[in-house]
């Protein structure tokens, strides 16, 4: 397969779309990113990573952390979290209160701010160390040593939290977190503040691709799991556009406000976009459009 073209035909026709859009402001840190930007790469099941543009400049992942939590919380307790989130889309914004009083704090899906932390303060439980597990996690499925947190995205996280920070008091209101609100949220923040490339993401995904197999064979999650994640990526990746991106793109996918889009074709290949001007839900505009005009090239959707 000619990647090299495919995703240079990819970036020559998204690039009017690349700046448009806003780039993410609540988070200060987040907006002196340049909104020209663009990277795109994939990661074959064979091994072999190609991308094009700024493939390889690192950006803050945000909530595609949201992803790998859920991988290792599964990894390392099974199903138990279902009893605490559940798996339907929410139809609202990712940082929405409004479902949680009427749905007795259990979130909608772990792929909304309210169920990530649900999903943050279970691999506290189990790790004791939720932030550095999920560093050390990606750090060995991308094979890159040098992945770091970003501590002033971190730290403008923290200090503008008061979102997120109600909705963990919320939910323990309920008895849905085991953890203290500002140990959840600090781990939170710190996942949501590392910082990887397009090629550092594609790769580090590669096991939702394989089946839940890591890049040396050895297994990851089972076939099961890894399809579930996948299932709710496909619904709940991107909140309330998972509609639109199934209808555009038609893969799973899990989107942050970094502006980075993380795509997976199981079996196939995983691939990571970047560009951080935002639409109104907090996608990227040229990620969106570059991973439509993918899937139409290739007709690699799911449907
Ligand atoms: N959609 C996102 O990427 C949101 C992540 C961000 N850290 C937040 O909690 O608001």
């Amino acid at each position: 397969m000619d990647y090299q073209g495919l995703l240079e035909e990819v970036a020559t026709h998204v690039a009017p779309h690349i700046g448009q859009g806003e780039v993410a402001q609540y988070i200060p840190a987040l907006a002196s990113v340049d909104p020209r930007r663009f990277g795109i790469a994939v990661a074959d099941v064979d091994g072999t990573v190609t991308g094009v543009g700024d493939w390889e400049v690192p950006f803050s992942v945000q909530s595609i952390s949201k992803a790998f939590s859920l991988a290792l919380v599964l990894e390392q307790d099974g199903e138990r979290i279902w009893r605490r989130v559940g798996r339907e889309p929410s139809g609202n914004p990712f940082n929405s209160l409004v479902q949680l009083e009427y749905e007795n704090g259990i979130p909608r899906n772990p792929f909304i701010n309210a169920g990530a932390l649900v999903v943050t303060d279970r691999l506290q439980t189990l790790t004791g160390d939720a932030s550095t597990t999920m560093l050390e996690f990606l750090r060995a499925e991308s094979g890159n040593p040098d992945l770091a947190f970003d501590q002033a995205v971190a730290a403008s996280e923290s200090e503008h939290g008061d979102r997120n920070a109600a909705l963990a008091h919320f939910m323990a209101s309920y008895g849905n977190l085991d953890n203290p609100v500002t140990t959840v949220l600090e781990h939170y923040f710190w996942q949501c503040s590392i910082e990887m490339s397009c090629r550092d993401l594609a790769v580090a995904g590669g096991f939702l691709a394989r089946h839940g197999l890591r890049a040396d064979g050895s297994r990851l999650l089972s076939p099961r799991q890894a399809k579930r994640i996948n299932a709710v990526m496909l619904t709940c990746g991107t909140y309330d556009a998972a509609g639109d991106f199934a209808y555009r793109v038609g893969l799973p996918g899990k989107s942050g406000v970094g502006g980075g889009i993380v795509a997976v074709i199981p079996g196939r290949c995983t691939l990571c976009v970047w560009s951080p001007g935002l639409d109104a839900r907090g996608n990227s505009v040229a990620g969106m459009a570059a991973l439509d005009h993918f899937t139409t090239l290739t007709g690699w959707s799911v449907f």
